[in-house]
C-alpha cells in the first residue's frame, strides 16, 4: 500500500444546471479496500461512473496508475485495468455458468487485440474459466443455468465475469444489495478472497460490511469528499458523525 493506484483530483461532474460531484479528491493505494459511503443521492454511483469511463468528468483529473482515463470510452478503461461490477446484474440468465464467463474471459481476449489458433485459443479460454469458476466456488454449477444460481450465487458469478479481464483495480457497486445476513458474510469472504493482490474500490450500504471489509473508508456528502480515513477514524470524525454516520444511527 504506497502508491495510489487510483486517483481523482478535484473531479467535478454537472448534468445542466446540476453540479452533481463537486470537487471531489481520492486516492486509492494499490492492494487496498476501499469503501466509499455517504448518504442517498451523494454522488456515488456518479463518482464510479467517472472512474470507470460510463460518464466523462466536467472538470477535474482521474489518474490509473498514473495515467489519465478520464473521459475514456469503458472499454478503453477496462483494458487498462479498472473493471466494474454493477448493481444490476449483467448476467445472461438463459446460458449456462460455465458459457457466462466464457463470454466473458473472451471479450477480454479481444479487448487485448490477442489472436490465436482455434484450438489453443480454446484450451486458454476453458482453462481460464476453470480457474475463475474454483475462484467464485461454483465448480459444481458449471453447466447449470445461471437462472438456477441462488441470488448471492448469481452475485458470485457476476463478480466472476468482472475478474475475467484479470483487473488490477476492482470497483463493486453495493454487492449485498438485497441479500439476507448468510448471503452477506458469504459474499464478503468471496469479497476478501478474490481481491486479493488487487485493489477493490466498494460503494455499499451495509455499514457492517464497510467498517469490517475496507483498509479505508471515503465519506461522500454532496459530491465532496468530507473525509478519509481507516474505519476507526471515520467512526470519530466529528464532521462524519454530523453529516452521516449520526444520521444513520438516529
Ligand atoms: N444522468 C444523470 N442526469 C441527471 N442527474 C443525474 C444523472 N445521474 C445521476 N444524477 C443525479 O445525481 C445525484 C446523485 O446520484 P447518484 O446515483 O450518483 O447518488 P448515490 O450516492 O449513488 O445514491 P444512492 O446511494 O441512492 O445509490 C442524484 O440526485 C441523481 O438524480
Amino acid at each position: 500500500m504506497s502508491d495510489p493506484i487510483l486517483s481523482l483530483q478535484d473531479v467535478h461532474k454537472s448534468f445542466g444546471e446540476a453540479h452533481i460531484i463537486r470537487g471531489a479528491t481520492l486516492n486509492v493505494m494499490a492492494g487496498e479496500r476501499h469503501a466509499v459511503i455517504g448518504p442517498n443521492g451523494a454522488g456515488k454511483s456518479t463518482l464510479f461512473h467517472l472512474c470507470s469511463g460510463q460518464f466523462a468528468p466536467s472538470k477535474g483529473k482521474i489518474l490509473l496508475q498514473g495515467n489519465s482515463i478520464g473521459g475514456l470510452k469503458p472499454a478503453e478503461v477496462n483494458r487498462r485495468g479498472l473493471a466494474r461490477s454493477f448493481q444490476i446484474t449483467n448476467i445472461f440468465p438463459g446460458v449456462s455458468v460455465r458459457e457466462n464467463l466464457r463470454l466473458a474471459v473472451m471479450r477480454k481476449h479481444n479487448l487485448q487485440f490477442v489472436f490465436w489458433r482455434s484450438a489453443a485459443r480454446l484450451r486458454v479460454v476453458n482453462e481460464e474459466v476453470d480457474e475463475l469458476l474454483e475462484k467464485i466456488r461454483l465448480s459444481a454449477r458449471g453447466s447449470d443455468l445461471a437462472s438456477q444460481l441462488s441470488y448471492s450465487e448469481q452475485r458470485s458469478l457476476e463478480i466472476g465475469m468482472t475478474l475475467a479481464s484479470d483487473p488490477k483495480v476492482i470497483l463493486l457497486d453495493e454487492p449485498m444489495a438485497g441479500m439476507s445476513h448468510e448471503e452477506t458474510d458469504y459474499t464478503s469472504g468471496l469479497i476478501r478472497e478474490i481481491t486479493q493482490g488487487r485493489t477493490l474500490l466498494i460503494v455499499e450500504h451495509d455499514m457492517s460490511v464497510v467498517f469490517s471489509l475496507a483498509h479505508r473508508i471515503s465519506v461522500l456528502v454532496y459530491g465532496e469528499i468530507i473525509a478519509t480515513g481507516t474505519p476507526d477514524e471515520i467512526r470519530g470524525n466529528a464532521r462524519v458523525k454530523e453529516a452521516y454516520l449520526g444520521e444513520e444511527a438516529a
